[in-house]
């Protein structure tokens, strides 16, 4: 499902959690929803599944809106980190729920899934272990099979086999059955290979919004002789270096053009591509930085 927004707007009483945001998000990809705490994901994505209002701007999931709408949050599966069942329902009742719930719902899917994740189906919902209760959101998200799904940092708990496990799982049901897909994360280089498109926000305001692999282009690592290094990079905005004796390894945002990459083969250095998580920390400010979490208006 198409989603698009413009203008969209959020506010928690003087807390401005979306600050007039435009995007729009084509159906059929995997992106990826990249932002620091308190930036304004989950707000984002609970507009988006129809679960809040905006303040003002518009905001059209499938060309309709989406909030309080059935037909569009009957298309969408919202996975949070938290599962929302009773303690002493057994988790196999919640597929089962689920299944009744949803038309597109694939039962036998989910239970296949949660064999993967090992989850003990016949246990209480209250009684599963963090990670398990994670895997078990993991699963009713994907066996949903809605042409929207969104997963907001549903990995909570999950140890790393069973993160790479639902990696994996999301990735071969993706090609089989291509659809929307929004998943927002801390964990950005473990799943950087997974998105198609990647969306950065920071307080709310949309700072990067580009295919992966052009983003990746946005910064480059030069690596050669220290004295090298430091007369290309000079000038630049150098996000981080490593020094080993006398290599030094910088990582600098900008695009190269063909004379700079010219310039450094013959200075004898190698350039390579920057991590999706450098470039992150890059856009949304520094941690030191001080961060204003409310902006008064
Ligand atoms: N129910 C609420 N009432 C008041 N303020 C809220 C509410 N929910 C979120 N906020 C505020 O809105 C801003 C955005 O929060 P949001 O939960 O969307 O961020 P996030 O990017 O998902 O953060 P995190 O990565 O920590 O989960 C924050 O300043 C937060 O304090």
């Amino acid at each position: 499902m198409r989603i698009t927004a413009d203008n969209l707007t959020l506010r928690y009483g003087d807390t401005v959690a979306l600050d007039a945001l435009t995007v729009d998000l084509p159906a059929g990809s995997i992106y990826g929803l990249l932002g620091r705490n308190g930036s304004g994901k989950t707000s984002l994505l609970s507009l988006i599944a129809g679960h809040r209002r905006p303040t003002s701007g518009t905001l059209t999931v499938g060309g309709a809106d989406p909030f309080e709408n059935a037909a569009v949050m009957g298309g969408t599966a919202f996975v949070r980190d938290v599962v929302d069942a009773t303690d002493a329902e057994p988790a196999r009742a919640a597929l089962r729920f689920a299944a009744d719930l949803r038309p597109t719902f694939d039962l036998d899917y989910a239970h296949d899934l949660a064999g993967q994740f090992g989850l003990p189906l016949g246990k209480g919902v209250g009684g599963l272990s963090r990670g398990q209760k994670s895997a078990l959101g993991v699963v009713l998200g994907l066996a949903a099979r809605t042409p929207l799904t969104i997963f907001d940092e549903a990995y909570l708990g999950m140890d790393a086999p069973s993160r790479y496990l639902f990696y994996r799982l999301l990735l071969d049901d993706y090609v089989a059955d291509p659809r929307t897909v929004i998943l927002s994360t801390h964990l950005i280089e473990e799943v950087a290979n997974l998105f198609e498109k990647v969306l950065v926000i920071d307080r709310g305001r949309l700072v990067a919004y580009d295919e992966t692999d052009e983003l990746r282009g946005r910064g480059v690592t030069v690596t050669g002789p220290a004295a090298a290094v430091d007369a290309f990079v000079a000038g630049r905005t150098v996000l981080g270096e490593q020094r080993l004796g006398g290599t030094r390894a910088a990582t600098v945002y900008g695009r190269l053009d063909a004379a700079d990459r010219a310039r450094a083969a013959d200075a004898g250095l190698d350039l390579g591509p920057v991590g999706l998580q450098d470039l992150f920390v890059h856009l949304t400010g520094s941690a030191a930085e001080p961060r204003a979490q409310e902006a008064h208006r």
